[in-house]
Formats: C-alpha cells, sequence, structure tokens
C-alpha cells in the first residue's frame, strides 16, 4: 500500500457527483407497502450538492426535479414491501437479509466471501464517503447479493479512493439500494428473525411476483462453498503492509500452513504470513490425503458462506485432518470442526453481524472487542467430553472458541483477522503459532 501523497493530489471529492441521479426517465413507483425513507428535505440537500452536473428526472409531466425518485423495491418474505432508490447494479436477486453494525469497512464487507447468497444492510446510515480503493479487497470478487443502506455519501473523499462506491458496484454487477429506513428493517430482522427478501429495479414485477420469489429461495441446507472456493491449489506469501503491522518482531521460525478455502479473506492470509507461515491455499473439495502427504505443521479451515451442515465432504475431510496435525478454523472452519468432532451446529435468530462484539475467554477472562460475521452457531451441549468452549460471545453467551488439546485443536466462532474490525483477537494467530511449535518439539 503507497504512502500518502507528500503534495496531497486533490482527493477524490466529490467523485460521487454522477451516481445514478441522470436524466432518465423514472417509471411512476410502486405502490404498497411502508412509504419510508423518501424524505425530500434530505433529497434536496443532495440535489443542491451536486447540481450542475446532472440534468435530473424528467417526469411524464414535463416537470425537472434534480433528484432520484423511488425506482427500487426490497420486498421481504413477510410481505413488507420497501421503497428505496438504486444505485449500482439493476435487476431483481433474491437474498437473506442480515445487518452489519460496523461503522465502517463496506469494501472489506462487500468483499467477505462468507457473504455469499446475502444482502448486507449497514446500520451505520451514512456509507459511501472514503469511496474504494484497490487494496481493501478481501477477496478477488463481490459475492454478496446486494448492499442496502441509509444514505448514500454524496461526496467521496479518501486519499486512497480510486472509484466511488457506485461505480464499483456498477462494474461488479451489485444491486445497492439506499433511502430505505435501514432501522426500521433491522428491529424486524432482530424481533422476528432473519428474512429472505428481494430486491428489484424491475417496475413490471409487482410486488406478489416479488414476494413468492422471496417464499420459494431457500438458503439453509444449500452448499454455498463450492461457489466461492478458489479451482486450484495456490502459494501465498504476503504479508501484512509494513506501514499498517502492529505486531512488533520479527517471527524466527518458518511454518508450512495448508489453508481449506471455503471462501477465505486475504487478511486471514496475511495474518498467517505476518506470524511466519508460508501457505498453501488449496480448494474446499481438495482430499484431506493430498494435504497430509505435504506433511504439514497445521492445516487452517477458513470462514465461508451459507449452511455448515449442508456441506459433508468438507467434515469429513476435516474429520480426516483433526489430529493428525494442529488445525485452527475460523467462522465456517470452526463450525466444521464442530460438526466433526460430533457436534451440532444450528441457525441463529438473526447472527452476529459487525465489528463490535465482546468475547470473553474464559481461560483468561480477557475480553476482546471482535469483528463477527455468521449465522449460524455450533451447540456447546452436542460436544463430546474433552472439548473445551474457551470464548463466548457477551451478548448471548453463545459459543464463540472452542479447544480441544488432545486433537491440537482451536478454533473461533469470529473473525480475528478483522478487515474490517478491531485488532484485540489477532493474538489468536499466536496462539496457533505456539501449538504447532509444541507439535515440532
Ligand atoms: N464468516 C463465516 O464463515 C460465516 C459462517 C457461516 N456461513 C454462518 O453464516 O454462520
Amino acid at each position: 500500500m503507497a504512502a500518502p501523497p507528500a503534495t496531497a493530489s486533490a482527493p477524490s471529492w466529490c467523485l460521487s457527483a454522477s451516481r445514478g441521479l441522470g436524466s432518465v426517465v423514472v417509471p411512476a413507483p410502486p405502490s404498497g407497502g411502508p412509504r419510508i425513507g423518501g424524505r425530500d428535505r434530505f433529497l434536496g440537500v443532495r440535489s443542491k450538492a451536486v447540481s450542475g452536473v446532472q440534468s435530473g428526472t424528467v417526469l411524464d409531466d414535463g416537470v425537472q426535479r434534480p433528484w432520484k425518485l423511488s425506482d427500487a423495491r426490497l420486498v421481504l418474505e413477510d410481505g413488507s414491501v420497501w421503497k428505496a432508490k438504486s444505485f449500482g447494479a439493476s435487476g431483481t436477486q433474491v437474498g437473506e437479509v442480515v445487518f452489519n453494525t460496523s461503522l465502517t469497512g463496506y469494501q472489506e464487507i462487500l468483499t467477505d466471501p462468507s457473504y455469499a447468497g446475502q444482502f448486507v444492510l449497514m446500520t451505520n446510515p451514512h456509507i459511501g464517503n472514503t469511496g474504494v480503493n484497490p487494496d481493501d479487497e478481501e477477496s478477488n470478487k463481490c459475492f454478496l447479493g446486494g448492499l442496502i443502506i441509509r444514505n448514500l455519501s454524496i461526496c467521496t473523499s479518501n486519499w486512497r479512493c480510486t472509484e466511488t462506491l457506485e461505480e464499483y458496484l456498477m462494474k461488479r454487477n451489485i444491486m445497492g439500494i439506499y433511502d430505505v429506513d435501514t432501522r426500521a428493517i433491522t428491529r424486524r430482522l432482530r424481533e422476528d428473525g432473519s428474512l429472505i427478501g428481494v430486491l428489484s429495479t424491475d417496475q413490471s414485477l409487482t410486488d406478489k411476483e416479488l414476494l413468492e420469489m422471496a417464499k420459494n429461495w431457500k438458503i439453509v441446507g444449500v452448499d454455498l462453498i463450492s461457489g466461492v472456493t478458489c479451482d486450484v491449489p495456490y502459494e501465498w506469501s504476503d504479508k501484512t503492509d509494513s506501514e499498517w503491522e502492529f505486531k512488533k518482531g520479527q517471527s524466527t521460525e518458518s511454518f508450512h500452513v495448508v489453508a481449506y478455502d471455503f471462501g477465505i479473506k486475504h487478511n486471514i492470509l496475511r495474518r498467517l504470513t505476518s506470524y511466519g507461515c508460508k501457505i498453501t491455499v488449496v480448494p474446499a473439495s481438495w482430499p484431506a490425503s493430498e494435504v497430509l502427504n505435504l506433511k504439514p505443521d497445521g492445516v487452517f479451515f477458513s470462514n465461508g458462506p451459507g449452511d455448515p451442515a449442508a456441506v459433508p465432504y468438507a467434515v469429513k475431510t476435516v474429520q480426516e485432518i483433526i489430529g493428525k496435525v494442529p488445525v485452527f478454523g475460523i467462522c465456517m472452519g470452526h463450525q466444521l470442526i464442530g460438526q466433526a468432532l460430533g457436534g451440532k451446529t444450528f441457525k441463529m435468530k438473526f447472527g452476529h453481524h459487525g465489528g463490535n462484539h465482546p468475547v470473553c475467554d474464559l481461560r483468561s477472562g480477557r475480553v476482546d472487542i471482535s469483528a463477527q460475521n455468521h449465522n449460524y452457531a455450533v451447540d456447546p451441549e452436542s460436544l463430546p467430553e474433552g472439548v473445551k468452549v474457551t470464548h463466548i460471545n457477551l451478548n448471548d453467551n453463545s459459543c464463540a472458541g472452542l479447544q480441544y488439546p488432545k486433537m491440537k485443536l482451536l478454533s473461533l466462532q469470529y473473525h480475528p483477522e478483522s478487515s474490517p474490525g478491531p485488532h484485540d483477537s489477532d493474538l489468536a494467530f499466536g496462539e496457533f503459532i505456539e501449538l504447532m511449535k509444541s507439535n515440532r518439539l
């Protein structure tokens, strides 16, 4: 990552001026459902800020309005219809709506493959103000279904910014909606549990048709890992850039780790490398026997999207590996380890998504603020004797980490690599290193 230029070249200030408010004829907005979000006094401010850049909306009656009218709908499976404005791609897309409480880090969230099949609703109302840049990608693609936000920033101001959020989503064919009451939707998800929704800019589809699509779509029991994993093995050797490194001291020993890619984030690979690992990343279906033939110091099971009970092949792989070499699992990796040990996973009411989840390490009493993103959890009651619950999420006491010394195994339900999120839990990578070290003795 480059340092900020000494003479600040003009930041990409107001790059987003041309976003989606162009001179298109907008069909009459659909009727029905809660009328949420279209607070024109805010739009007035927006149109003022971009005045002179675009010519506004020409209505059928010939009246020019320099702001955009509702042109998108979010229809939830509970029958509620939310009018919104579109940015990014247009079309119709089905997904599970989850809310994320991170204040920012939207680019890392957009490129976290664990969000495949989901719409991410950001509870922070102001999104897009830092644009996007080439360094903050957590994978090579956006796998999520779409982005739901309250306000799309009218300006983009950051020295690293190369593109606006809207341009970025447009290029990646990802739908976004704004000017929707994200608080009301979040409360609904918290009260009634996670919901399937349909995002659409297609005015020819009725609310009823969209509702049918939402009701007929399933995410539980679906293997989403196979759609996000890499095709062939590859080596990874990039550390966290020295400018951003917060762990002091060089690792003196080197460890060969094979990392299963169930939807791995780049920052996991960077953190492991910073701790002295050389990594071979393998696809989700890579045979355990071939991994063990490489005689790695340790095996890592990554995060990944969807239902951990829908990927028995991955559970079998984990079963064939645990007990033979030290292992570490994160999120989906943790859930697969739980199942491989004979435990059960279950779907939570609305899951944990955000960079502000307190977890307690029950071994030390230490509390970390962690980055989390999961809808499923391991039922600790279902685990065999000897498996220790090391961490709990302090919001609901759910299982957030496991240890099984007999099998040299560690796992966390959350994301110690954060990105985005606080660095409190980075020490977990050090614990994996110690586990591999002790296995060498
Ligand atoms: N981040 C992840 O690995 C997500 C795990 C799993 N897909 C869940 O939603 O629980």
